[in-house]
């Protein structure tokens, strides 16, 4: 992970190459990807997702997810996708610290450079001791909310408790993004409360379509750019 001084931002979930491109005139330097075929919110194959990775090469931060349990599904996703960092944001009940120690040695040999990115689900106090228990294996945090109907930590399009993240943020030695529920309003406020090191939008940097997707609303990137950046 890339530190300075400037907040960094990370927006999901690209599904386009061009809007990505967009996203990246925008001012982003992370853009994620869901490659997924579980009925995800904003998920790509594993085909269009290597597109967008390979058309933001040197342009911007690439970062896939992955919800799954299976070691060997999230091997795959890597392997067909190459992403910069791999974001879990499954169960971490079933993708446990000693997994992701276990994905460590399996996948950076492979993928020199890999970085994992792991979410830690904002659900009450004892998101402390996930943080810690998963400190010695990620290169950063995703410090993000859970929503039940959708699977894993993310997406869920509202905040948490920023008191608990700026706790984690506090001790921590990882790079913390700050995720849920964040839009060009809130992100400020955000960023004062919890300190983090980059901020993350989904939901509402969303333009809804009327079938029920959506496309990523440029103007509303570039407006939580500005306003994450300005700090
Ligand atoms: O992109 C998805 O479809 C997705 C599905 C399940 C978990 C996470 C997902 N998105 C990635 C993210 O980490 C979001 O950017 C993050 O959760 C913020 O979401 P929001 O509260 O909607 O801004």
């Amino acid at each position: 992970m890339e530190t300075g001084t400037s907040v960094k931002v990370q927006i999901y979930t690209m599904q386009t190459v061009s809007e990505a491109l967009a996203a990246v005139d925008a001012g982003v330097d992370y853009l994620g990807v869901t490659p997924s075929n579980r009925g995800l919110p904003g998920e790509i194959s594993f085909g269009t997702a290597r597109e967008i990775v390979d058309a933001l090469k040197g342009k911007a931060q690439r970062v896939a997810l992955s919800v799954e349990s299976d070691l060997g599904l999230i091997a795959d996703m890597v392997g067909s996708v190459r992403p910069d960092v791999l974001h879990l944001c499954g169960d971490i009940r079933l993708v446990t610290p000693e997994h992701v120690r276990q994905l460590r040695e399996r996948l950076l040999p492979l993928y020199p450079g890999l970085q994992i990115l792991q979410a830690i689900p904002m659900t009450g106090p004892e998101a402390l001791d996930h943080a810690a228990a998963f400190e010695p294996y990620a290169d950063s945090f995703i410090l993000d909310s859970v929503a039940a109907h959708i699977d894993g930590i993310g997406a869920a399009g509202v905040t948490h408790d920023w008191s608990l993240s700026r706790e984690i943020v506090k001790r921590s030695k990882l790079p913390v993004i700050l995720a849920g529920g964040l839009g060009p309003d809130n992100v400020q406020a955000a960023i004062a409360a919890v300190q983090p090191w980059a901020v993350d939008s989904l939901t509402h940097t969303n333009k809804p379509l009327p079938d029920g997707g959506f496309r990523k609303d440029i103007d509303k990137i570039a407006a939580f750019v500005k306003a994450a950046k300005v700090n």
